[in-house]
């Protein structure tokens, strides 16, 4: 196996190290948090976000003032965002059945799915208003059917975004909040003095947002470790370096820390968009951000082979791949770790952050090894029951459940099992004791 890195990234000392320091700002703020309450959220919102409005929570009044000074052009378009990621939504929502089996005679289980009670949807704003994740997250859980969803977002320059805010209305939102980071997170998670805590955290953010969300798991859910933006290209010959160039630093630009990686075959089509993407640097508008992004996280590798370069595209499990070769298709069947695919060069990445209607918050840091990313079943919880339905059947599975409760030494277990196998079997099973075998039982 060659692989040859033509550019390489921060190595991975220098990222753990960041992530320690994120970890530990993290940690004391969430602290803070739940000790001090609504004065604690307050001085972050006024340190961070020089935000000291009266209530975070905005009225209905504040909302429809904010809705009002949107274009109506504007909402056309946000309308047209909505319905298609709706459409997606509704048909993964009919994937998801109830079920209900007689796996032995007079023995029914089953599974229903419900929908997670309350949820806090957080919408990014801090450097973009991404008025996009407010249907990823509000409108996917309205579909869902949760009751409470309460959506926050960050201040933009100052105020909410009026188009964020229309976007989080129109997906159906019941509460909305100005709070970004780590106060926007905590609060909803950890309840203060006029925040009813809710049930489940969704909703991608930096690197504050999404760590606090890994510290709050498990007081909350969360739907998945969705951090700062990241981004490959698989490309080979068949494109060309603009493509790759153009696609490499429109994901590159959402931070200062956005993993963008080009894995080729074709050394030409490396040096090619090596070259594009310092012209691009000099004429892109927000250079700033994806220019530091593309000096710490760029990356470039040149691999033999196609095999080389799925084996490199699974282990790196980047949280959009862009795939543009001659086997696009062979990508699909064989990759396994990834947040989201993006087949050929006809799509592209803003297409799903956007429009097209699969969802766009995705999992990043290798989270794609064992999660995709925010869905309609995310907000689902599926749990499940059982009743048996004869005498027959609750004497029988009694009878095994008696001996191997007492296998484990569970005595108790195994008298809930006795007192049945007696009563609906007609058994005298001696207290504290393994029920028999019978014929029957196989
Ligand atoms: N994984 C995904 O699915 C996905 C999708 C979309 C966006 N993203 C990512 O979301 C992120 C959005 O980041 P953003 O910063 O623009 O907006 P954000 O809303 O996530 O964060 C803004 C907040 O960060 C807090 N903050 C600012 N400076 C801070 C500091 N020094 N210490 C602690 N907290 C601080 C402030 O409270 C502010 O309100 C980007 O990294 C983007 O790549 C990820
Ligand atoms: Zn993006």
């Amino acid at each position: 196996m060659t692989i040859e890195y033509l550019k390489r990234g921060k190595s991975l000392e220098q990222r753990a190290e960041d992530d320690a320091k994120v970890r530990q700002v993290v940690e004391t703020t969430l602290a803070d948090i739940e000790a001090r309450g609504d004065v604690a959220v307050r001085e972050l919102a006024e340190k961070f976000d020089k935000d000291s409005r009266d209530s975070y929570r905005l009225s209905e009044d504040e909302i429809q003032t904010l809705i009002a000074a949107v274009a109506p052009s504007d909402i056309q378009d946000i309308k047209f965002a909505q319905a298609q990621v709706r459409r997606f939504a509704e048909a993964q929502r009919a994937s998801m059945t109830d079920i209900e089996v007689e796996t032995l005679p007079g023995v029914i289980l089953g599974h229903k799915n419900i929908p997670v009670q309350s949820v806090g949807c957080y919408v990014p704003a801090g450097k973009f208003p991404m008025v996009a994740s407010a249907h990823m997250s509000v409108l996917t859980a309205s579909v869902a059917g949760v009751p409470r969803i309460a959506a926050t977002t960050a201040p933009f320059k100052g105020q909410p975004n009026p188009a964020v805010i229309a976007a989080m209305h129109m997906a159906g939102a019941h509460e909305i909040y100005v709070l970004g980071g780590m106060q926007g997170v905590g609060a909803l998670a950890l309840g203060t003095e006029t925040i009813e805590p809710v049930h489940m955290l969704v909703g991608p953010g930096n690197a504050f947002v999404a760590e606090a969300k890994r510290q709050l798991f498990g007081r909350v859910g969360i739907d998945l470790f969705a951090g700062p933006t990241e981004t490959m290209v698989i490309a080979d010959e068949t494109v060309d370096a603009e493509l790759c160039a153009t696609d490499l630093l429109g994901q590159a630009e959402h931070g200062y820390n956005s993993p963008a990686v080009l894995l080729t075959n074709s050394r030409a089509l490396a040096e090619e968009t090596l070259a594009e993407i310092e012209r691009l640097l000099q004429v892109l508008p927000t250079a700033e951000t994806a220019g530091a992004s593309w000096r710490d996280y760029g990356e470039v590798i040149v691999c033999d082979s196609y095999d080389e370069m799925l084996a490199v595209a699974d282990d790196i499990a980047s949280e959009h791949v862009q795939v543009m070769t001659d086997r696009d298709d062979w990508f699909l069947e064989n990759m396994t770790c990834y947040g989201a695919l993006f087949l050929g060069p006809r799509t592209n990445v803003a297409n799903g952050d956007k429009v097209i209607g699969t969802n766009h918050t995705l999992p990043t840091n290798k989270a794609g090894r064992y999660t995709g990313g925010l869905w309609v079943g995310k907000f689902l919880k599926t749990h499940s029951y059982q009743r048996v339905t004869t005498d027959a059947a609750a004497a029988e599975i009694g009878a095994y459940c008696s001996r191997l409760c007492l296998l484990e030494g569970f005595v108790g277990h195994a008298e809930q099992a006795n007192v049945r196998v007696r009563r609906y079997g007609g058994i005298n099973v001696p207290y504290g004791e393994a029920a028999p075998h019978t014929n029957s039982q196989e």
